[in-house]
């Protein structure tokens, strides 16, 4: 929806006289514990709204409608600093039917994925929907498509491109400038974007970088990263000036490792982000209530969490009119059952509440990126992996984390080609290009993975942060082939094979990354996809989110793109 209104005269004397209590208020709040983030204290009272506005907070006041919240806990509405829409599987209008109701009513998104396909076609539906969601969904523009120099990705988004979308009112500035080694490195094309911002929010993504990059990297005005996976280094960030965004996401998991760092001099600097986290963990987990209930778990004092939650988030990307319950702020609310807990009972949005009407009440916007998958069949020789010799680099899989090893491991060799070793619990990956920008023969990259588990068949994947080309994890050269191919017929998604047969499959006909369905069925839709590749072997809680993040070259350590394998530490494919 968009950013609050500007009231006129006549409104603004109607919320001043509400909030003095001398004339009704539309909506009140009754009765409920008021937890005050700024005193920390919790007061019983009543909160009067006018609008899409908080004007009196304590006390009895009077309204045309009125909700009874006695036994419940009153705060300000979460606010998800960081995250990829796309993640989630469902459009923008799913997404927020899905998570709005667990209390977060700002969300920070970043479109690359959808814009790594699109290209500018992709940022205007995601804004498009940015004025029509009943969340407030805001939009950091996305700052490195492609990621990189090392991948092919669907379209290519210079300062130029960006410069359009610059002044809508849902975008807040720029998106994570994951090309840390192009702004280290001064490269053109990542400077013409940092100046064109300079003054305006730009965010980060620098995931291990220390000391005097650090520096370097902060110097161009960047000021968040959320890809801390460790407390040292995301002490670090904090004290370069730095908000450092505490991700929980469906394959990035940092909760537990940074939870030390949420203390009453840092939460201020601190926010809570998702990332990435699909309907089932959403559903099976939460979304940010469940971010705020485990920091408290893990030993964050509550004031602590919701201030991350909330006030926190909203200075640190400068939306200064929210993250509070007191008179003059948006009446974004949450009414909780139980504080500790954080077990969301009703939400308000800009002061409606959040429930099936609210949603009926949306434009709906026509989707966009049919048939978007445009590679070639490909065959089982496709996936044989040739090779000078039996030792090759190996990337490491990391349960719970999108950083990877770059192992050097001794496989099976015959007749020129490396095999499998499941012994090792080694199989194949390979990425083939699905933008239709490759030479025949040409835009398939290979190479080995270890720590899926898999023993037989393949799982394959449209999502593929970020240029999202096909990624496909095998024990099998024919299955792999399946798996592509039955890609391009669903016009992308997640599939897997086995024996010549597909177990499963969940189609993603938007743009390749996203469900046209309603996001209850994209849940259920899941449960099958991880049982299959379960039986396969498979030991990922999050199988199809581990594969997606194999060809992201900004993320240590070893990855692959179409191109071939990367060192991401030397930032260069790896030739042989
Ligand atoms: N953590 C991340 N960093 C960069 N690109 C992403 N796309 C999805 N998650 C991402
Ligand atoms: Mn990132």
């Amino acid at each position: 929806m968009e950013a609050s209104r500007t009231p006129d005269s006549a409104a603004l004397k109607r919320m001043i006289e509400a909030g003095r209590g001398i004339a009704p208020a539309d909506l009140v709040i009754k009765g409920g514990r008021v937890f005050d983030l700024v005193t920390g204290d919790l007061m019983v009272g009543d909160v009067a709204i006018c609008g899409d506005r908080i004007v009196g907070v304590g006390g009895a006041y009077q309204g045309a409608r009125e909700v009874d919240a006695r036994g419940k806990t009153v705060v300000p509405g979460f606010i998800d600093t960081h995250l990829h829409v796309e993640s989630s599987l469902v459009t923008p209008g799913e997404f927020d039917r899905c998570v709005l109701p667990h209390g977060v009513t700002t969300a920070i998104c970043d479109p690359h994925e959808i814009a790594n396909v699109l290209g500018a076609e992709g940022l205007r539906y995601f804004l498009d929907w940015s004025t029509a969601t009943a969340m407030d969904l805001r939009v950091n523009l996305s700052s490195c498509v492609p990621a990189t120099h090392l991948e092919t990705a669907g379209a290519a988004l210079g300062a130029a491109d960006l410069a359009p979308f610059a002044d809508h009112p849902q975008v807040i500035g720029l998106a994570e400038f994951m090309n840390f080694p192009g702004v280290l490195f001064g490269d053109p094309d990542c400077l013409d974007k940092l100046v064109a911002f300079q003054g305006r929010h730009i965010d980060g993504h620098a995931p291990l970088v220390t000391g005097r990059d650090l520096d370097g990297y902060c110097a161009a005005g960047i000021r968040t990263d959320h890809e801390a996976t460790g407390a040292a280094e995301a002490r670090e960030k904090l004290a370069k000036g730095m908000t450092v965004l505490v991700r929980e996401g469906s394959v990035s998991k940092d909760l537990h490792a940074l939870a030390s760092l949420i203390t009453p001099d840092h939460a201020p600097f601190m926010a809570f982000c998702t990332d990435d986290r699909n309907p089932l963990d959403i559903a099976e987990e939460g979304h940010l209530d469940f971010l705020i209930r485990t920091a408290i778990a893990l030993g964050a004092r509550p004031l602590d969490a919701y201030r991350m939650a909330s006030i926190s988030a909203a200075r640190a990307f400068g939306l200064r009119d929210r993250g509070l319950v007191a008179p003059g702020w948006r009446a974004d609310l949450v009414l909780l059952d139980d504080l500790e807990q954080c077990r969301v009972s009703a939400v308000f949005s800009a002061g409606r509440l959040v429930d099936d009407a609210l949603f009926a009440t949306r434009r709906e916007v026509a989707p966009v990126g049919r048939g978007s998958v445009k590679a070639r069949p490909v065959a089982a020789a496709d996936f044989a992996s040739p090779g000078p010799g039996a030792t090759t680099p190996v990337i490491g899989v990391i349960p719970g984390k999108i950083i990877t090893e770059h192992l050097t491991l001794t496989l099976p060799y015959g007749g020129g080609e490396r095999g499998v070793d499941l012994a090792q619990d080694v199989v194949k990956v390979a990425v083939v290009e699905r933008h239709g920008r490759s030479a025949p023969g040409r835009g398939i990259g290979r190479g080995f993975v270890k720590g899926f588990g898999l023993k037989r068949g393949a799982i394959a994947s449209s999502v593929g942060h970020d240029s999202h080309n096909i990624t496909v994890v095998g024990a099998d050269d024919a299955d792999m082939a399946l798996a592509v191919n039955r890609l391009g017929a669903i016009e992308g998604g997640f599939v897997v094979a086995e024996g010549g047969r597909v177990l499963a499959e969940l189609a993603l006909p938007v743009a390749g990354l996203m469900s046209l369905l309603p996001f209850e069925q994209v849940r259920d839709g899941l449960i099958p996809l991880r049982a299959a590749a379960k039986s396969l072997g498979v030991v990922l809680a999050e199988p199809f989110l581990q594969v997606a993040f194999l060809p992201l070259p900004v993320i240590p350590h070893l990855k692959i793109t179409d191109k071939g394998m990367v060192d991401v530490d030397r930032f260069a494919l790896i030739e042989e």
